[in-house]
């Protein structure tokens, strides 16, 4: 069972992003059986249930993979820390909604999703058209990230770039308005946003001590607070 956590067009207080994301996202959160859900059947569904449990399975092999590719003496370490059933573990699994946009209401600079990079672990994103942008560390400017029928794009995200000591770089990333003619046209994203348990305590996974060892509940307070100007 899933509880929407909000439904919400932030306004960002961190970034330098000229207008709020022309866009809404229902974010949900795992709760115990039982509670009473809100959620729209789009996301209590079975489907919805049954994609969030790929999501966590998916997100589980790419953590051990990484925890092999960095050397890490228990390669399940960062596995450890994510006990994606759990209340404990705070993910999210979103629906993006990017409506068809009406071009008077545009205000200057305005994207679908502003410049930005996600705040936990690792995002598994599925969306249903083209748009996303990445920030090329080799060009130093955006490049289309591409776009394959049915895909899913990984995304490191802050959390496990301090954790790594930044050996793992979360890249930044936007959706772009899409081009005149298809400015009728909506755009859908389902996004699993993975962070590791409230109590897990993060320090760099390299052993280089480059950033003070901090619970991931303390490191996404700090983040959504300095972001959105609350905590979530
Ligand atoms: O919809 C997309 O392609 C990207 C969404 C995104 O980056 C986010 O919600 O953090
Ligand atoms: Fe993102």
């Amino acid at each position: 069972m899933y509880d929407i956590l909000g439904i919400r067009n932030y306004p960002l207080l961190e970034e330098t992003a000229p207008a709020p994301d022309y866009k809404e996202v229902f974010h949900t959160n795992r709760i115990t059986e039982g509670d009473r859900t809100l959620a729209p059947p789009i996301i209590d569904s079975e489907e919805s249930r049954k994609l969030r449990a790929k999501f966590e399975e998916q997100a589980s092999r790419i953590l051990y993979l990484l925890g092999v590719a960095m050397k890490l003496k228990d390669p399940y370490q960062m596995v450890k820390a994510h006990s994606f059933t759990e209340k404990k573990n705070p993910s999210n699994q979103s629906v993006v909604w990017y409506p068809p946009v009406d071009k008077s209401l545009l205000v200057p600079g305005q994207l679908r999703c502003g410049e930005h990079s996600d705040f936990g672990s690792l995002t598994l994103l599925y969306s249903d058209a083209p748009g996303l942008q990445v920030m090329s560390r080799e060009l130093g400017e955006y490049v289309d990230a591409g776009f394959i029928e049915g895909g899913i794009y990984v995304n490191i995200g802050d959390m496990l770039q301090m954790w790594s000591g930044d050996v793992l770089i979360a890249t930044k990333h936007r959706v772009l308005l899409p081009e005149a003619k298809f400015l009728d046209k909506e755009r859908v994203s389902v996004a699993f946003f993975g962070h590791a348990d409230d109590e897990a305590l993060l320090e760099t996974l390299d052993g280089s001590n480059k950033y003070p060892p901090i619970t991931a509940r303390q490191y996404l307070r700090r983040r959504f607070s300095a972001t959105y100007g609350t905590e979530q």
